[in-house]
């Protein structure tokens, strides 16, 4: 047993100076409202895979959060600061508990770095995305977060719906591995209720929380072996949805099994999905892109990687990314400017 520092510790050590916590508090309010349709913009949730190299994904994020600005009139640009990675089966599970990419757990100093990148991360202005894994580890870092995913290993869980149900910003539930929706709509269904559950206090003790449900959680068409991204599978989501009762309100996330992990893939899809938008869907409130300093992938060979290569999924490199948001921000305005 390895006692490891406890929320309040991390956050004393690496806190959000207060004019961040203010922006991450109007950045959650901004995404509730483009979900409810007050705010005519679209999501674009946009980054790494995974954050293996905390200095080379702040650069990245220097250079995404200048084109987060110049378009902001359309898109509300969210940087994808995910550290912890569901696996299949095994494989490295991301900064927060295997930080040195050496195979090994180091909790102690995965916490310390990531909440240190987080803080910096949302210090650079940008909303922050991040998929919750380990419930128990939220406690560490959901004060930074204003955009979080339920992914689609996770979404049949109930302590991840329970956790949804709490934390305090809008979650996207993704559909299953398998591409079945009926998952993500249950829990979309599930975190609305109010819930107790067991959770990490801030002084590390096993508490029980009395949550209220999330109003602001929605489906992300995350593809399963096809994809489900084209008019047909958003028409299908959308009559899931209102079958349900729920608000038609959908991301598309144009990696996984959308592009079939190749990232190559992904202009075709979003440049289908920006059709959709252009052409006037309601539902389509955002699009989600892996995208990272440079093009493709890379296997951890003997703990050394490339800090500029996703160690993860195949991203897309930034010179073709910003083209994307451009033509998703035309794709929004043109949405706009129907009568
Ligand atoms: O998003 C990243 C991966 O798709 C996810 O972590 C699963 O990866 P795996 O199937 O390689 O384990
Ligand atoms: C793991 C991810 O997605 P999914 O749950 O859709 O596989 C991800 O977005 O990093």
């Amino acid at each position: 047993m390895h006692p490891l520092p406890t929320p309040a510790d991390l956050s004393t050590a690496h806190s959000l100076p207060a004019a961040t916590e203010k922006a991450v508090a109007q950045h959650r309010e901004t995404v509730a409202d483009v979900l409810a349709g007050r705010d005519p913009r679209l999501l674009a949730i946009v980054g790494p895979c995974s954050v293996h190299d905390p200095e080379a994904a702040l650069e990245y994020a220097d250079l995404l959060a200048p084109a987060a600005r110049r378009l902001a009139d359309d898109l509300v640009v969210v940087f994808r600061a995910y550290l912890e990675k569901p696996r299949t089966v095994a494989g490295w599970t991301g900064l927060l508990t295997s930080p040195r990419l050496d195979g090994k757990s180091d909790l102690a100093t995965g916490l310390r770095v990531g909440r240190s990148f987080l803080t910096e991360a949302a210090a650079t202005g940008l909303p922050l995305a991040y998929e919750f894994v380990d419930p128990a580890l939220s406690a560490y870092v959901a004060d930074t977060v204003t955009w979080g995913a339920i992914g689609a290993r996770t979404v049949a869980s109930q302590p991840h719906r329970h956790l949804a149900s709490w934390l305090p910003m809008p979650i996207g539930m993704k559909n299953c591995v398998s591409g079945r929706l009926d998952t993500a709509v249950a829990a979309i269904q599930a975190a609305a209720h109010q819930h107790t559950l067991p959770a990490v206090s801030p002084d590390g003790r096993l508490t029980m929380l009395h949550s209220t449900g999330n109003p602001d959680t929605h489906l992300v068409l995350r593809g399963g072996p096809t994809p489900n991204y084209d008019r047909a599978s958003v028409a299908q989501a959308r009559a899931a949805l209102a079958a349900a009762g729920l608000p038609e309100r959908i991301v598309v996330d144009a990696s996984h099994g959308n592009s079939g992990k190749d990232h190559n893939r992904q202009p075709a899809v979003v440049a289908d999905v920006a059709a959709q938008i252009s052409d006037g869907d309601p539902a389509l409130v955002g699009v989600m892109i892996e995208s990272y300093l440079a093009d493709g992938r890379q296997d951890i060979a003997a703990d050394i990687a490339r800090r500029d290569l996703s160690v993860t999924d195949a991203c897309l490199g930034w010179s073709r990314t910003e083209p994307l948001l451009e033509s998703l921000a035309l794709a929004a305005r043109r949405r706009r400017a129907r009568p």
